[in-house]
């Protein structure tokens, strides 16, 4: 938002006093002020004390008096484009919420602050031009025992507040209304009311225990030259200030009360780290009110402070209370400007007129160069137009303010490329970083790839050389075979050789066998001699049979060891294989990112490049170019179309947001919930309006 002329300025602080009720009247009836003819001073004997503020209005004062005063010129200034505040403190039952709302807010005298603002501000857009369009949208809130509740929808009981650096402070998720009329604020007031926490104390039969925020923005957008305003209105009703004790609440009703207080009190800190100057620091988040009122109080907006006191001797110390509150906050300041934004269009038509101007001036120029050659006189060298030619007219007077507001653009311009070009390193250091992972993870994969080859092979040999020895191991165990059936067949035929030399043997033949032997001995040797040679063959065979398992067996066991590392080095594979795809896509992801920045970059070149063109010339020539925001757009006329509920916006509180396209686009932001009507455009100067159906609220 581009502002205009920022400045200081102190809230103004309004007393008004309300005539004695019944029950002061019954206590005593003593008066405990005396108020200054001044109208703006009023003195408290008793602590021998005057208090002096903007204004001070008595009993007698009326609806309109306080109305025309302390809330009109904020009104006036909203329509403005700036923001807006009025709110109301006091102790319950000192007529808060009879100066702000009134007794009947239909009531042409009655009515209090908020319904004669409504006037106000549709009156302002029936006197504005034909081609300035506006926007109008309401919503209510309460904040009761630390909470955020939206009046205009219920359910939502917890709203938070949330900041960022485009849209200030504001409530997060609240309901917002378009409106077309006068009426229809009116009603949505009624269910806000409806709504409204409300309990009972022993002061006020029917006094309001929450803070009340009636917030309303005005947005206006010129059709000519397309440039935006917003205007935001805070009217504030607090819950009373009085001491707990006086109330005569307990359980619920005293947390109640003290949950009040403390947000007052916080309010009250606030109001003093305003007013301290060795205060460094202002606890605007030690509550959801002073939070909510940040903006206005020490920030963007005109405020306006009604206090409302009891005049009577019952209500002394709350009165004195008060006047003093009243009093740190007169000394307030706050710093105020218009909410202004150029929108495109606008910054178009500028730069055409701009070039229009460069256009008219090169013809000049090359017209005097012409004259000058055609007398004899030599060109001076071309130093571009922002050298001063001789003889020429001054093609257009320099606005500094405008020139000041092009530098200001282009600074902006400026930094915003050097933001995107240290983005743009962050983004190649970020690629940079991805290529030599990606590198390091393509070595890794090629060594593991060998190594995976390496093993396979090992496999393979070993493999081999198991099938070798198990063929091996298989002809040794057949030549064992062989040698063990011819061994017993040499055996069968010694014993046959035998039996049919000596006869067959009888049972006690075979017991004598070795006497026989031992007498037949030379026959007996020789046999034994011719058997030796082959059991020494078999006993070898056996040996290297055994040693031949052995092997085999080892074998079998590097086999499984060998697989084991094989399965191990493929899952490894697996994993970088894995890496090397998330690091490629991460890889595509940072190229994509510095492809769209060097676009940009570009872009921001060129613009700059532009800029700076456009802003010698306009050194030169006192001319108005600049381009900078997106579009705003153009409603239906008001008239016929119903107001919308739109939810979710999350609306800055006291500072407008940097509105960009239309409400509809903004309600699809992804806090919004989804609209259930369309904004209304209200022209200025177009009489006729959409009347809306009179709400009947519901009997309590
Ligand atoms: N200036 C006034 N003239 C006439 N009556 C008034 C005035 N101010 C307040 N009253 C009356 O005093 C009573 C209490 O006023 P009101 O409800 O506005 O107090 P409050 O400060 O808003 O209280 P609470 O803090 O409980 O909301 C109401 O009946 C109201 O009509």
């Amino acid at each position: 938002m581009a502002s205009e002329d920022p400045h200081e300025e102190s809230i103004k602080v309004c007393c008004r006093f309300r005539p004695q009720n019944q029950l002061e009247k019954e206590q005593s009836g003593k008066i405990c002020i005396t108020l200054g003819d001044d109208i703006t001073s009023v003195y408290v004997p008793t602590i021998d004390t005057s208090f002096v503020y903007d204004r001070v209005f008595g009993s007698e004062s009326t609806q309109k008096e306080v109305y025309d005063y302390a809330a009109k010129p904020i009104i006036n200034g909203v329509l403005r484009g700036f923001n807006g505040t009025v709110f109301a403190y006091g102790q319950t039952s000192s007529g808060k919420t009879h100066t702000m709302e009134g007794p009947d807010i239909e009531d042409e005298v009655q009515m209090g602050v908020i319904p004669r603002m409504v006037w106000s501000i549709f009156d302002g857009i029936d006197h504005a031009a034909d081609y300035i369009e506006f926007v109008v949208k309401v919503a209510i809130v309460e904040i009761y025992n630390e909470r955020i509740r939206d009046l205009l929808d219920p359910k939502k009981d917890n709203l938070k507040i949330h900041e960022d650096k485009a849209r200030g402070v504001f409530i997060g998720e609240v309901t917002e209304t378009y409106v077309g009329s006068e009426q229809e604020i009116f009603d949505m007031m009624k269910v806000g009311k409806y709504n409204r926490s409300v309990a009972e104390t022993n002061l006020n039969e029917h006094s309001s225990r929450s803070h009340l925020i009636f917030m309303m923005t005005i947005e206006q957008k010129n059709l000519h030259d397309r440039s935006l305003k917003v205007g935001k209105l805070h009217l504030v009703d607090l819950a009373g200030s009085e001491k707990v004790a006086k109330t005569g609440a307990s359980g619920e009703r005293l947390d109640e009360a003290k949950n009040i207080n403390r947000s007052l009190s916080a309010l009250g800190n606030v109001i003093n780290a305003l007013t301290d100057r060795k205060s460094t620091h202002v606890p605007y988040r030690d509550s959801k009110l002073s939070r909510v009122l940040q903006e206005s109080l020490g920030g963007n907006a005109k405020t306006s402070l009604i206090i409302t006191c009891s005049p009577s001797y019952f209500n002394e110390q709350e009165t004195i209370s008060t006047l003093r509150f009243g009093q740190r906050a007169k000394m307030i300041k706050n710093v105020v400007k218009v909410n202004h934004e150029r929108s495109v269009e606008e910054l178009k038509l500028l730069l055409q007129r701009r070039d229009q101007i460069v256009g008219d001036l090169r013809h000049r120029v090359s017209l005097l160069e012409q004259l000058l050659r055609s007398n004899g006189i030599p060109v001076p060298e071309d130093k571009g137009l922002s050298l001063p030619l001789p003889g020429t007219a001054s093609p257009a007077p320099v606005d500094e303010a405008e020139k000041t507001e092009l530098e200001e653009q282009l600074q902006e311009l400026r930094s915003k490329l050097k933001e995107k070009s240290d983005e743009f390193c962050e983004a190649s250091k970020e690629k940079d970083d991805l290529l030599s992972q990606l590198q390091l993870a393509q070595n890794e994969q090629r060594r593991l790839s060998m190594e995976a080859k390496n093993a396979k092979e090992e496999v393979e040999n070993m493999d081999y050389e198991r099938q070798e020895q198990a063929s091996e191991l298989a002809k040794l165990q057949n030549e064992k075979t062989a040698l063990e059936s011819e061994l017993e067949a040499l055996s069968k035929n010694y014993t046959n050789l035998f039996q049919e030399k000596a006869g067959t043997p009888t049972n006690r033949e075979r017991e004598r066998e070795p006497a026989m032997c031992s007498r037949s001995r030379a026959p007996c040797l020789e046999d034994k001699d011719a058997d030796r040679p082959l059991k020494k063959k078999v006993s070898q065979l056996d040996k290297n049979l055994e040693s031949l398992t052995v092997m085999y067996h080892k074998l079998v066991a590097q086999n499984s060891g060998l697989k084991v590392e094989v399965t191990e080095n493929d899952n490894k594979i697996k994993r970088k294989d894995l890496r090397i795809q998330q690091l490629e896509s991460n890889l595509r992801e940072a190229k994509q990112k510095y492809t769209k920045l060097m676009t940009q970059c570009a872009n921001l070149t060129a613009m700059i490049d532009v800029r700076g063109r456009k802003n010698c010339v306009c050194g030169a020539s006192g001319g108005n170019s600049q381009a900078r925001r997106s579009p705003a757009v153009v409603r239906p006329l008001r008239g016929g179309v119903s107001a919308r509920v739109e939810t979710g916006l999350g609306d800055p509180v006291g500072t407008p947001k940097a509105t960009s396209g239309s409400p509809s686009e903004r309600a699809d932001s992804p806090k919004a919930s989804s609209p259930t009507s369309s904004p209304v455009s209200l022209r200025g100067g177009t009489k006729s309006r959409a009347k809306a159906p009179v709400y009947d609220p519901p009997s309590r």
